[in-house]
């Protein structure tokens, strides 16, 4: 068995950009099973703070710390951004893509591929070039070719933040699919219908600071913070 990469601890982890401070002092640790929404107003940090976990930023201060090598660290986790970028390849050849890097033949990873554009709902033409899908096939996309290696962490940056509810529904279930098979997800969202219908806990930022981190059912049931309040209730803060 592979041993896992999380907990993954952060401590007093700090991101400026251009000398402003965008995130921290943060200090969490990402642990257990199921599904972290990331909530929080526009700018508070939410996108920063994934990317950061995922490694994609240089800290400014701090520590984080995954469990195991470098390489296993990267081969064992995701990140689906809100606007995917997509190779100029067939969509099959997209979702494939990760395999074949890590070694598979074109055939498996083709086969391997088909059943994870099945499970995501991707019913277009899977020879058709992937920068003609529609936004939902896009996010479905970006999902499939997430998922195809089992990560045991995955990132998601408002994934359905542009698309109808039909799509959200369907990457919703695709979601709650993975969470099931044992993936930790992390996934940043403004909605917060989605937030109740797919939360095991909430982690709430303001002005990058997690200032509410707790089960959902205790997070709706009472948000202790008047930022957290005003969030889910849509009020306008001056
Ligand atoms: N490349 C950058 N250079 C300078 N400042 C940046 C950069 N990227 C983000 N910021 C700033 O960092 C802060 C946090 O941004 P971030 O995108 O993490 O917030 P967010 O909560 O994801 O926002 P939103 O909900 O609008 O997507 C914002 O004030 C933003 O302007």
């Amino acid at each position: 068995m592979v041993s896992p990469i999380l907990p993954l601890t952060l401590e007093n982890v700090e991101l400026r950009r251009q000398g402003k401070r965008v995130l921290g002092p943060v200090s969490y640790t990402l642990d257990g099973e199921g599904i972290t929404i990331v909530m929080g107003p526009n700018g508070a940090g939410k996108t920063s703070f994934l990317r950061c976990m995922h490694g994609l930023e240089r800290l400014s201060r701090g520590r984080m710390q995954w469990q195991g090598d470098e390489d296993r660290i990267r081969a064992r986790q995701a990140f689906v951004f809100q606007t995917p970028i997509l190779m100029r390849r067939s969509v099959l050849d997209c979702i494939a893509y990760p395999l074949i890097l890590d070694g598979l033949s074109r055939r498996e990873a083709r086969k391997a591929a088909e059943r994870e554009a099945e499970i995501v709902g991707l019913k277009v033409t899977l020879n058709a070039p992937a920068n003609v899908l529609s936004g939902g096939e896009r996010q479905k996309l970006a999902l499939a070719r997430a998922l195809i290696r089992a990560p045991e962490v995955l990132f998601l940056d408002e994934p359905c933040a542009n698309l109808d509810l039909h799509s959200t529904a369907e990457i919703e279930r695709v979601l709650a699919g993975a969470r099931d098979r044992g993936t930790r997800i992390v996934m940043s969202t403004h909605n917060v219908g989605q937030a109740r219908r797919l939360a095991d806990d909430i982690l709430f930022l303001s002005d990058g600071r997690l200032i509410e981190t707790g089960s959902r059912d205790v997070f709706f049931a009472g948000p202790g913070t008047p930022e957290a309040r005003a969030h889910i209730n849509g009020d306008l803060l001056p």
